[in-house]
C-alpha cells in the first residue's frame, strides 16, 4: 500500500490528505433544504446530504491530492442510513482514483480484531461466497492492546495490500496525560513509537517506507523530530494543520530529507473552506467545492515552503 501511496504523492509533489469529516452545518443550505424536502428532517436526510456534499468536494479536490480521510464518527452518528453514507462516499473517491484512510481508530482483542479487519480491509465470508464492505486502503487504529490486537490487521495488510496508521502522538491538547509518561527513561509514545517501527518491519515496501504508519500530530513539532530519528521509515499521517493551529513551519521535522515520510490532513480547512474569512469573499455557498480547491491549492504551495 505505501507505495502506492507515495507513488501518487510523487506524482502529485502534493503530501496532502483531505479529511472528509463532514457536519450539517457545513453542508450549503440548499443541499441540506433539497434532501430535508426529499426525506424529512430525519437522520437519512443528513446522510444524503453529507453524500452529496462530500461528491462535490471531491469533485473539486480529486486530481491534486493522493488520498482522502473520512471520519467515521461523522457518519456512524446517524445509523445505518449514514454508515451507507461513509461506504458510499469511499466507493465515489476510489473511482475517482484517491486513496482512503479509513478513521476507524479501532482496539480490540485478536479475536475481535479479526472482524473489525475482515470489514475493513479484508473481505467478509458468508458461506462460500466474500466480499468486500468498506473497502478502505489503510485504516487507524489504537495500539493500546498490545500487539496480539494489531497482528489481525498486519495479516490483512499482506493479503489484500493494505496499510495501517497507528496512533502514537496525538494532535489533542490532552495528549500528554498518558502518551508523555515516563516508562523507564523514555516517554511512552516514545516506547509505542518504537513498537509500531518494529511492527511495520514485515511491511516495508520496494521504497524502504512500511505500510505500517505512526499517527503524530502537527500539533507537537519538537516530539514529532525525536519520533522521526526513532522511526525514520515509517510514514506519519499528520492531523492538525489548519483549524487546530498547527502551520507548515511546524511541519519541517516530520518530513525526511527525501521529501517523504508524512502525509499532512486538514479537514474542516478544507471542506469548510467556502466559510473560512479568507475565501468567504471571493466564493459563494454553493461555490463550496471551488473553495475547497482553492484551500488545497493554498495548503500545497504552504507547504511546498518546507519541502
Ligand atoms: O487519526 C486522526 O486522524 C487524528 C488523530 C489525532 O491525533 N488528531 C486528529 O485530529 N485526528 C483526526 O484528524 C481530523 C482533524 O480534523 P481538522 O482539525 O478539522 O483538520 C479529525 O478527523 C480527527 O479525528
Amino acid at each position: 500500500m505505501i507505495d502506492r501511496l507515495i507513488e501518487k504523492i510523487e506524482a502529485l509533489q502534493n503530501p496532502t490528505v483531505v479529511g472528509l469529516d463532514p457536519r450539517l452545518n457545513y453542508v450549503p443550505r440548499a443541499i441540506r433544504e433539497k434532501n430535508y424536502e426529499l426525506y424529512g428532517k430525519t437522520p437519512k436526510a443528513a446522510a444524503k446530504a453529507f453524500l452529496e456534499f462530500n461528491k462535490g468536494i471531491i469533485d473539486g479536490i480529486y486530481d491534486l491530492v493522493p488520498a482522502v480521510k473520512p471520519q467515521i464518527a461523522m457518519y456512524e452518528q446517524y445509523g445505518s442510513e449514514g454508515i451507507q453514507a461513509y461506504i458510499d462516499t469511499i466507493g465515489y473517491a476510489k473511482e475517482k482514483g484517491l486513496l482512503i484512510i479509513g478513521d476507524i481508530k479501532r482496539s480490540d482483542i485478536a479475536s475481535t480484531a479479526e472482524a473489525y479487519a475482515d470489514g475493513h480491509i479484508g473481505r467478509v465470508k458468508v458461506e462460500e461466497e466474500s466480499y468486500s464492505i468498506y473497502g478502505e486502503d489503510t485504516i487507524t487504529l489504537n495500539p493500546y492492546l498490545g500487539y496480539d490486537s494489531i497482528e489481525p490487521y498486519v495479516g490483512h495488510c499482506k493479503t489484500y495490500d493494505k496499510g495501517l496508521f497507528i496512533l502514537v502522538k496525538t494532535s489533542n491538547s490532552n495528549s500528554g496525560e498518558i502518551q508523555d509518561l515516563d516508562v523507564g527513561g523514555e516517554k511512552l509514545y516514545e516506547r509505542v513509537g518504537k513498537l509500531v517501527h518494529q511492527w511495520g518491519q514485515s511491511l516495508v515496501g520496494k521504497r524502504g517506507y512500511s505500510s505500517i504508519g505512526a499517527v503524530v500530530g502537527a500539533t507537537h513539532p519538537h516530539q514529532a523530530e525525536g519520533l522521526r530519528s526513532i522511526m525514520p521509515k515509517t510514514y506519519f499521517l499528520v492531523p492538525g494543520y489548519g483549524a487546530q493551529g498547527a502551520k507548515a513551519e511546524d511541519l519541517k521535522g516530520y518530513f525526511n530529507r527525501d521529501g517523504l515520510g508524512a502525509i499532512i490532513n486538514s479537514s474542516r480547512g478544507i471542506i469548510a473552506a467556502y466559510q473560512r474569512e479568507a475565501y468567504q469573499s471571493k466564493y459563494k455557498e454553493e461555490e463550496f467545492a471551488l473553495a475547497a480547491r482553492a484551500a488545497v491549492l493554498d495548503m500545497k504551495k504552504d507547504l511546498q515552503k518546507i519541502l
